[in-house]
């Protein structure tokens, strides 16, 4: 029996996580489950599962879930550091499923048991690339891609060609202002924002969904994963989502991996791999799409492109600043204290404020985390005022 722990349990990765786990409970032993603040849903989880640990970072939430799971067995810890020890509890796989640069130390705690650890927080990489990637050599850990995309390039890279790979391509859905006018976008309300048109995922992703921070993330997240430079990463819009990524070869090849936009079906991929496990996730139709399209992005209507790539190219604590202050501003766009195309702005002015300052550590990548959030926050201040 395989010993599982899923961090982020509550939100959008970890219930489909959950889901999978319930449906072949003979095979997995559930060390730990940790979320952020839902007591409730953890409980129910945690009950269901026959976790032996229930944790929440929300420390005022401990006397709540210890009542919730009162005579069920399972242990239960809040605070940070109960996070991150939880995370550090040896377990045959982790999903790494908290949203945001919070996800980066019981990520990494998780990284140095050297076992499988399935990827799906991607800010963590982005921010701490380097320091991420050493801590996985280091513990001869296996790193799992759990986002669709890169995902999609793992499985297509299944015949371990990376040397013949001439590059990769990222789909992109275009999110819900694809073909929307400047005005339009400027007027965006959350609301409008968080109808993602194709996938049901967490508020933060949505939202980088809309401004396609989530593709430029994700262009960092690639190079990280794959050891590719920013100019063998392509993205296409692909308001379909039914190909989520591809791999070119240098013979011509263009190998592609679908499937329906249900984030089971990667997750499935990482906790059963190197072997496939069934899922009840709805097959493709491809006659009911009829029409695939692939359309190159608008760089001048979604700025998030062009400021990721900036930041991949330049190294250092840049793509940390790029992410920290994307996070703050899309906080501040929620609670509607900028409009929509502030967010792109506050990076930016964020970037260009901190310029390129190295980040070999952890304790310099946590630095420029937090040196962002402090600018990107006096930014807003400024569009409020
Ligand atoms: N959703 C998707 O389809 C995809 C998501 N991803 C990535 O996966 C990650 C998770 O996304 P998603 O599931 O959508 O996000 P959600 O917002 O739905 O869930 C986030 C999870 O993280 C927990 N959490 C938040 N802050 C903390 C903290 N400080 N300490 C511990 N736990 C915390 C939340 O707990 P609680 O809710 O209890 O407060 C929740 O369990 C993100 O990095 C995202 O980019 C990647 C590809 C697809
Ligand atoms: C499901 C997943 O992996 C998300 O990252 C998704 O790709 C978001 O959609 P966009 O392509 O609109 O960013
Ligand atoms: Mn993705």
């Amino acid at each position: 029996m395989r010993t599982v722990t899923v961090l982020g349990t509550t939100g959008s990765i970890g219930c489909s996580t959950v889901d999978l786990l319930e449906q072949a409970r003979d095979q997995y032993r559930v060390r730990a489950l940790v979320g952020g603040k839902n007591a409730a849903k953890l409980a129910e989880q945690a009950r269901s599962l026959k976790a032996e640990l229930a944790v929440l970072a929300d420390e005022s939430a401990y006397a709540e879930l210890k009542a919730l799971l009162a005579g069920s067995g399972v242990e239960v810890a809040c605070g940070r550091k109960a996070v991150i020890e939880a995370a550090g509890l040896p377990a045959d796989w982790t999903m790494a499923a908290i949203t945001g640069a919070a996800g980066l130390e019981p990520t990494l705690a998780a990284v140095k048991n050297g076992n499988s650890i399935a990827l799906a927080n991607k800010e963590a990489l982005v921010c701490a690339g380097d320091v991420m990637l050493r801590a996985v050599q280091d513990a001869g850990a296996t790193l799992l891609p759990v986002d669709s995309e890169h995902n999609a390039v793992f499985q297509s890279m299944a015949d371990r060609q990376a040397d013949q790979v001439e590059k990769i391509i990222l789909t992109a859905s275009g999110g819900p202002f694809r073909n929307a006018s400047v005005d339009v976008m400027r007027a965006a309300t959350p609301a409008q924002a968080l109808k993602h048109p194709t996938w049901s995922m967490g508020a933060k992703i949505s939202i980088d969904s809309a401004t396609m921070f989530n593709k430029g993330l994700e262009v960092i997240e690639a190079a990280r994963i794959f050891g590719l430079t920013e100019d063998r990463i392509d993205v296409l819009v692909h308001p379909q989502s039914v190909v989520h990524g591809m791999v070119q070869y240098t013979d011509g090849s263009l190998i592609a991996q679908m499937g329906s936009a249900d984030m089971r079906i990667p997750i499935a991929h990482t906790l059963a791999w190197p072997r496939r496990m069934a899922t009840t996730s709805s097959r493709l139709a491809l006659a009911a799409f009829g029409t695939l399209e692939f359309i190159a992005p608008d760089e001048v209507r979604f700025p998030a492109l062009r400021l990721a790539r900036q930041a991949l190219r330049a190294g250092k604590a840049v793509p940390a600043i790029l992410s920290a202050a994307n996070e703050i501003a899309v906080e501040a766009f929620l609670k509607e204290q900028i409009g929509f195309l502030d967010i792109a702005r506050v990076v930016e002015d964020t970037m260009n404020t901190l310029g390129a300052p190295p980040a070999d550590t952890l304790d310099a990548v946590l630095h420029w985390d937090a040196e962002a959030r402090r600018v990107a926050t006096q930014q807003i201040s400024a569009v409020v005022a």
